[in-house]
């Protein structure tokens, strides 16, 4: 599983300010380490390879037991993912997920992983909750992961040939964008510690404290 992580100084920039009380790169970090720990807590996941330019994000995720390796050179999201594709061991399925999703719950990623494999063996991908993104993309043994994230992702994975995958699977698909977001995830339950950050003292801007 490739888990890409932008710098957290830059990482998440809808979201700035919705802590008011938190500095937006703790909000950042603590999404991607409750994004991780879940995956990593996914018996389904044979390996988590964090994709990453920050030094604080790669000692998190190497410390909860995944690898990490840096940005390619030639730069941006789906480069990144294609780089942490190409790098995973074990000729086995292989799948991206977005580093913003602190209610995921390892259950979820398991069914859907087991959506995604059952059936002809082609890509498949998990839509956010609004539809139009994309929060988890599989590829077979042998084909190419062939990344489009980014807007539109959703409709620019299903024309590249992926099947949308239709399962609930709520704490996957509440990905964290803005303030509206990260409430929608603290009612399903945030991770340990998204959750130490979003308590009562500083509940997300907008929603009940
Ligand atoms: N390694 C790496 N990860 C990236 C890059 N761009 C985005 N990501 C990650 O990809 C996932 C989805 O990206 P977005 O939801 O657009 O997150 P974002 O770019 O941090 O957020 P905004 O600033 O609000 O657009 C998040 O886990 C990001 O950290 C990149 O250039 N390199
Ligand atoms: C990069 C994506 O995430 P977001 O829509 O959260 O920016 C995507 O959905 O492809």
């Amino acid at each position: 599983m490739v888990v890409p992580v932008k710098p957290l100084t830059a990482a998440k920039s809808r979201l700035r300010g919705a802590l008011p009380r938190v500095r937006h790169e703790e909000l950042a970090l603590a999404l991607a380490a409750d994004t991780v720990r879940a995956v990593l807590a996914c018996p389904a996941v044979a390996e988590v390879v964090v994709v990453t330019d920050d030094a604080r994000v790669a000692a998190t995720a190497r410390a909860a037991g995944a690898r990490v390796l840096p940005d390619p050179a030639d730069g941006g999201l789906n480069a990144a993912l294609r780089h942490g594709a190409s790098a995973a061991h074990g000729g086995g399925w292989v799948a991206a997920l977005t580093a913003d999703l602190p209610a995921l719950r390892p259950d979820d990623l398991a069914a859907a992983l087991r959506a995604a494999q059952d059936g002809p063996a082609v890509r498949r991908f998990v839509a956010d909750a609004p539809g139009d993104g994309t929060v988890l993309l599989a590829a077979p043994p042998g084909t190419p992961l062939d990344p489009r994230f980014g807007v539109g992702s959703a409709a620019a994975h299903a024309a590249s040939g992926a099947l949308r995958l239709s399962g609930d699977w709520p704490s996957l698909r509440r990905d964290v964008d803005t303030a509206a977001d990260l409430a929608a995830a603290t009612a399903l339950g945030l991770g340990p510690r998204t959750a130490a950050l979003a308590g009562p003292k500083a509940s997300p801007a907008g929603a009940p404290g």
